[in-house]
């Protein structure tokens, strides 16, 4: 068995009443909060007044996933809002290793995602850097898509790379995540899994956090 964490995204919850929906997950490891901006993806969430307010509630820690343009200038005010880690797409920012450094510096862990036809060889060399690296699984901007079987070679690669660094840096996969590619995913050497529908889409969301968890960790990678 290896160590695996499930992250739900509150994306699927009710946002009416948010403060109730983090206890229905209380077997996670995080709690997974996409921002968007209705500008570097089609689709608008919440913002930092939210994430802060959440912060403070929740007994998870914040794991941001900044869905924004300018992240660059956004970013770091997550970090002082309290998440524990805050991920920014490498395609919104104009200086990676400047946010990296600034996202550290305000206390949060320091995460780059890449959309599925980003590749990853460009960015090798800044992954120390990073304390993760989030492959997305979907296009990013909705819930409830079917996870892209393409991105499995990249999730390879990505994971040869980072075993060859030496340091603990997580390898995150987010989109379309279920009971059946979370298979493949671990398999190829994700170790924190994002899930949203088909999390919150059940009718014990804590349940279905520690099936997918012992799922993940009961799969050994293999190259
Ligand atoms: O970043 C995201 C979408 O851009 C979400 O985190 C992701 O889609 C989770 O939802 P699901 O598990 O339903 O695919
Ligand atoms: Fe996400």
């Amino acid at each position: 068995m290896r160590t695996c964490q499930i992250n739900p995204s509150i994306l699927s919850a009710d946002f009416t009443n948010l403060e109730r929906e983090l206890t229905r997950i209380h077997t996670a490891d995080a709690v997974h909060v996409d921002v968007m901006d209705n500008h570097f993806v089609p689709n608008l969430t919440i913002g930092l007044p939210v994430v802060a307010r959440l912060n403070e509630v929740s007994e998870l820690p914040l794991d941001v996933h900044l869905m924004i343009s300018d992240v660059d200038r956004w970013g770091p005010g997550y970090a002082e809002a309290g998440a524990a880690s805050v991920t920014f797409h490498a395609e919104a920012s104009a200086a990676p290793v400047k946010l990296a450094r600034d996202l550290r510096a305000a206390g949060s862990r320091a995460a780059m995602a890449l959309r599925p036809a980003t590749p990853i060889e460009p960015y090798l060399d800044m992954l120390p850097e990073l304390d993760m690296v989030l492959l997305m699984t979907v296009e990013p901007g909705f819930g409830g898509q079917a996870f892209l079987d393409l991105v499995l070679p990249k999730i390879r690669r990505a994971r040869k790379a980072i075993d060859g660094t030496g340091l603990p840096i997580a390898l995150q996969v987010d989109g379309g995540v279920t009971r059946e590619t979370i298979l493949r995913a671990a398999e190829a050497g994700a170790d924190v899994f994002v899930a949203g529908s088909s999390v919150y889409g059940t009718a014990d969301p804590a349940e279905a956090v520690v099936t997918l968890r012992n799922l993940a960790a009961a799969t050994p990678v293999s190259m």
